[in-house]
C-alpha cells in the first residue's frame, strides 16, 4: 500500500501535460473490455461521456470512501477502472443510490490530486472509456459496487458504412464540426488539436467528444449518454453542434457590431474548457464569471484578509495570491494549495492580542491555590512576574523546568498563562526530528504545511500565547534538519521578531509569544539550547507532599470530574496512606490521581445505584393504573412519590484500608 502526502498529485494514466491535452486525447473507447463488477463514483450535476475528461472533485461520504479504499491504496493508478454513475439526487450528500442513473460511463482514473490538510479534500481525474447499463449492486456501503454489462462494442471505422441515412447523418455532422473548430481560436493549443482530432478521430466518437465539449443541459448530455444506437448518438449531438455554431455566430456579430453586450466582454476569445466541473459550461469566453458558490467563498476569504490586519508584506502576498486564485479554476490542484494558505494568513492573530492581565500581590495566591508545595519553583515565577509587570515587553530569560514526570510543569505553566491572561498551548516536541515540523515546509514542497509555531497561533487566535514547549530534552535530529536550530530561531529574541516559517513565507512577530520549555532532564538538551535558558528544577515529592497534594488538590478534583461531593465520598488518612505508599510508585502524582480516579468511579457506580429511580411515565389507561397500584406498592401515583431505592448506601462513603484493595486489587508492591 502507498501512502499519499497531506499535498499530493498522482498520476497515472499515460503522462499527460494538462487537462486539456487529456480532454481531447483519443484514448477511448477503442476495443475496451470492462470488468463485470465496478466501483461506482456517483456524480450530481454533470455527466462524463465517452471519450472525454473530467475533474471530479470528492466530497460526498461514499466517494471519499471510494477514493480511500479503491484508489489510495493501489500502487498506481494505470489500472483502476471506474464507473462514473450521475445522480439525480440535487444533494449528493443524501447519496440515495435510487436516484442513479441507469447509464454510466467506465473510466479510468487519470490522475488523484489533493490535500489531506487541514482535511481530506480530492479531485479525480477521469477519462471516459465506454457506456455501461447498471443491473445490481453488490455492494452499497462503504462505496457502492455494482455489476455492470458493457454498453458500446462500436463496429469499425465508419467510412465504409452501408447504411446512407446514417453516412449522411454523418457527413454533416462532420461538416458542422469542422465549421465549429474553424470558429474557435486556433491558437489555444486545445482548439489546434481538436482541429487535428477531427480528422484522425474515428467517426463514430465523435458525438461523445463533441458533445462533451459544447454547452448542453445535463438532461440532454443524459440523453446522449442514454443513446446506445450509433445513429440516435448523432441524432441527439448534431442539433447541440448546431446550436452551439448559431450562438457563436451571434456572439461574433455583436462583437463586430460593438454593441453594448460585447463591450462587456473583455475578450471574445473562446476557448474550450475541459468538460468537467459539472460539464456546464464546456465553451467559455475568457473572463467570464465562474459559479455564484466559487465567486462567494472567494470574496468571503477576501473579506476575511481585509479584516485580518495583516501588516504590509502578508497583505502583499495576500494580495497577489489572491489574484492568482481568482483566475485559477477550481478544479485545479493548486487552486486548494493557496486557498488553504490564504485561510491560513487569514486566520493567524497578525494584530489580536489578549488585553495586559498581571496582578502580581494575587498572583501568588493563584499559584498557591491551584499547587501545594513547589516553593522554589514558585519564587522564581514570582520573580519572573514581577520583572514582566515592571518592565512590560521583557526580554527575559526561557524558563527551563526540569524534572520527573508528573510533578505539575505544565499545570504551574497553565497557571501562569492564567495569571497573565494569556491562551495556553502545548507544544509537544518528544520525537520531533524535523526541522519543518518548527518552521514549516515550502510550499512548493508536496504536502508541505506550516510549522507546529504558526499552527499554535492559529488554534489559539492571539499573538501574545504563552506556549509551552514540553519535552525539549527529546527533540531528535535527521537527516531532515536539526529541529534544535530552528527552536534557537524562535526562542532568540534578537530574531524571532521577524520569525519566517517556510510554509508562510513571510515574517511573523514573536516577540510577543511567552516560551516556557520542561524537560525531564537536561543531559539530552542541545548545548545551545540550555544556553538560552534558565533551568529551574522540580525535584519528586516526599510522601508527606503528596498526601498534602492529594487532600487539597487532586481528591477534591477528582470528586469534581466525577460529580460526587465530600458528603459522598471521603478517604480516610490511612485510606489515603495505603494508596499513596502501595499503589503508586512515581517521583511525581500522575499514578496517585489516576488512582483516585479509579476510586471516584467505583463510589460513583454505588452512588448512582442507590439514587431514587427515575419516575416512571404516567399510565394512561385507568384500568392498568389500578392493576400497577395493586402489583406494586412502590408504584408511581401521581401524588404520592415514594423514591424506589433498592440498597441506598451509608453516606458517607468512607474509603478506608479495606475499601481501597477491595476497589483497586492487591498492590503491585506486595506482590514485590
Ligand atoms: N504540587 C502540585 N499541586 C497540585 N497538583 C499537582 C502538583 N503537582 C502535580 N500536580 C497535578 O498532577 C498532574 C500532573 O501534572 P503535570 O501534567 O503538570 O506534570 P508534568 O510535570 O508536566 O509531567 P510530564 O513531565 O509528564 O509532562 C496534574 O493534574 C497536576 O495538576
Amino acid at each position: 500500500m502507498c501512502t499519499f502526502p497531506d499535498n499530493f498529485r498522482v498520476r497515472g494514466y499515460g503522462s499527460f501535460a494538462s487537462v486539456d491535452e487529456l480532454c481531447t486525447s483519443n484514448m477511448a473507447p477503442r476495443s475496451v473490455r470492462i470488468p463485470s463488477r465496478l466501483p461506482i463514483l456517483l456524480v450530481s450535476g454533470g455527466v462524463l461521456l465517452p471519450g472525454s475528461s473530467m475533474r471530479i472533485p470528492v466530497h460526498a461520504p461514499r466517494n471519499m470512501q471510494l477514493v480511500k479504499n479503491h484508489v489510495m491504496k493501489r500502487n498506481s493508478l494505470s489500472s483502476i477502472i471506474i464507473g462514473v454513475a450521475a445522480t439525480t439526487s440535487k444533494d449528493p450528500q443524501t447519496e440515495d443510490l435510487a436516484a442513479l442513473h441507469g447509464i454510466g460511463t467506465a473510466a479510468v482514473v487519470a490522475q488523484v490530486t489533493g490535500t489531506n490538510w487541514p482535511k481530506p479534500a480530492y479531485t479525480l481525474l477521469v477519462t471516459g472509456l465506454c457506456r455501461f447499463r447498471l443491473d445490481d449492486f453488490v455492494q452499497e456501503k462503504p462505496y457502492p459496487i455494482a455489476h455492470v454489462t458493457q454498453l458500446d462494442k462500436l463496429p469499425g471505422d465508419l467510412t465504409d458504412v452501408n447504411d446512407d441515412e446514417l453516412a449522411a447523418l454523418l457527413d454533416t455532422f462532420k461538416e458542422k464540426a469542422s465549421l465549429l473548430v474553424d470558429m474557435l481560436d486556433i491558437t489555444v493549443p486545445v482548439v489546434a488539436k481538436l482541429k487535428k482530432m477531427l480528422d484522425s478521430l474515428p467517426s463514430q466518437h465523435l458525438p461523445d467528444v463533441f458533445a462533451s465539449i459544447v454547452k448542453a443541459t445535463y438532461k440532454e448530455k443524459l440523453q446522449v449518454l442514454d443513446a446506445v444506437g450509433l445513429r440516435e448518438r448523432f441524432e441527439k449531438t448534431l442539433p447541440l453542434l448546431i446550436r452551439q455554431i448559431e450562438g457563436l455566430r451571434l456572439l461574433q456579430n455583436s462583437k463586430e457590431q460593438g454593441n453594448k453586450k460585447s463591450k462587456k466582454i473583455p475578450d471574445v476569445r473562446i476557448v474550450v474548457k475541459p468538460p468537467g466541473e459539472g460539464g456546464r459550461r464546456p465553451l467559455r469566453i475568457v473572463g467570464d464569471q465562474d459559479d455564484d458558490g466559487e465567486v462567494d467563498e472567494i470574496t468571503e476569504l477576501e473579506n476575511k484578509i481585509k479584516q485580518a490586519n495583516l501588516p504590509a508584506q502578508a497583505l502583499k502576498v495576500a494580495t497577489r495570491e489572491l489574484k492568482r486564485l481568482k483566475k485559477m479554476p477550481a478544479a485545479m490542484p493548486d487552486h486548494a494549495v493557496i486557498r488553504n494558505y490564504l485561510e491560513l494568513m487569514a486566520e493567524l492573530p497578525w494584530s489580536k492580542s489578549s488585553p495586559y492581565q498581571l496582578d502580581i500581590t494575587h498572583a501568588r495566591e493563584d499559584l498557591d491555590a491551584d499547587h501545594y508545595g513547589l516553593d522554589k519553583l514558585k519564587q522564581r515565577v514570582m520573580e519572573y512576574l514581577a520583572v514582566r509587570q515592571l518592565k512590560n515587553n521583557l526580554r527575559g530569560p526561557i524558563l527551563c523546568f526540569v524534572g520527573p514526570p508528573g510533578v505539575g510543569k505544565t499545570s504551574v505553566g497553565r497557571s501562569i498563562a492564567h495569571i497573565l491572561g494569556r491562551e495556553f498551548h502545548r507544544i509537544s516536541l518528544g520525537g520531533v526530528v524535523d526541522s519543518s515540523d518548527i518552521r514549516g515546509h515550502r510550499r512548493t514542497y508536496i504536502g508541505s504545511m506550516p510549522g507546529r509555531v504558526v499552527q499554535g497561533l492559529r488554534t489559539v487566535g492571539t499573538n501574545n500565547p504563552l506556549f509551552l514547549l514540553d519535552e525539549v530534552d527529546k527533540l531528535g535530529r535527521s537527516m531532515q534538519g536539526d529541529p534544535a536550530s530552528a527552536l534557537l530561531e524562535v526562542l532568540d529574541p534578537e530574531q524571532n521578531a521577524h520569525f519566517t516559517d517556510h510554509y508562510l513565507n513571510v515574517p511573523f512577530d514573536l516577540s510577543q509569544v511567552i516560551f516556557i520549555a520542561t524537560a525531564n532532564t537536561t543531559a539530552t538538551i542541545p548545548p545551545a539550547l540550555l544556553d538560552r535558558m534558565e533551568v529551574i528544577s522540580v525535584p519528586g515529592y516526599t510522601q508527606e507532599e503528596k498526601h498534602n497534594i492529594a487532600t487539597r488538590h487532586l481528591v477534591p478534583k477528582q470528586l469534581k470530574e466525577h460529580g460526587l461531593t465530600g458528603e459522598e465520598l471521603q478517604f480516610s488518612e490511612e485510606g489515603l496512606k495505603s494508596i499513596i505508599g502501595r499503589y503508586t510508585r512515581e517521583a511525581g502524582v500522575r499514578t496517585l490521581e489516576r488512582r483516585l480516579g479509579a476510586v471516584c468511579r467505583a463510589v460513583a457506580v454505588k452512588v448512582a445505584e442507590g439514587l431514587p429511580k427515575p419516575k416512571q411515565h404516567a399510565v394512561e389507561n385507568k384500568e392498568s393504573k389500578e392493576e400497577d397500584k395493586t402489583d406494586d406498592v412502590h408504584a408511581v401515583d401521581e401524588d404520592i412519590k415514594v423514591p424506589h431505592v433498592d440498597h441506598p448506601p451509608n453516606l458517607p462513603i468512607v474509603i478506608d484500608n479495606h475499601a481501597v484493595k477491595d476497589i483497586l486489587g492487591v498492590s503491585q508492591n506486595y506482590i514485590c
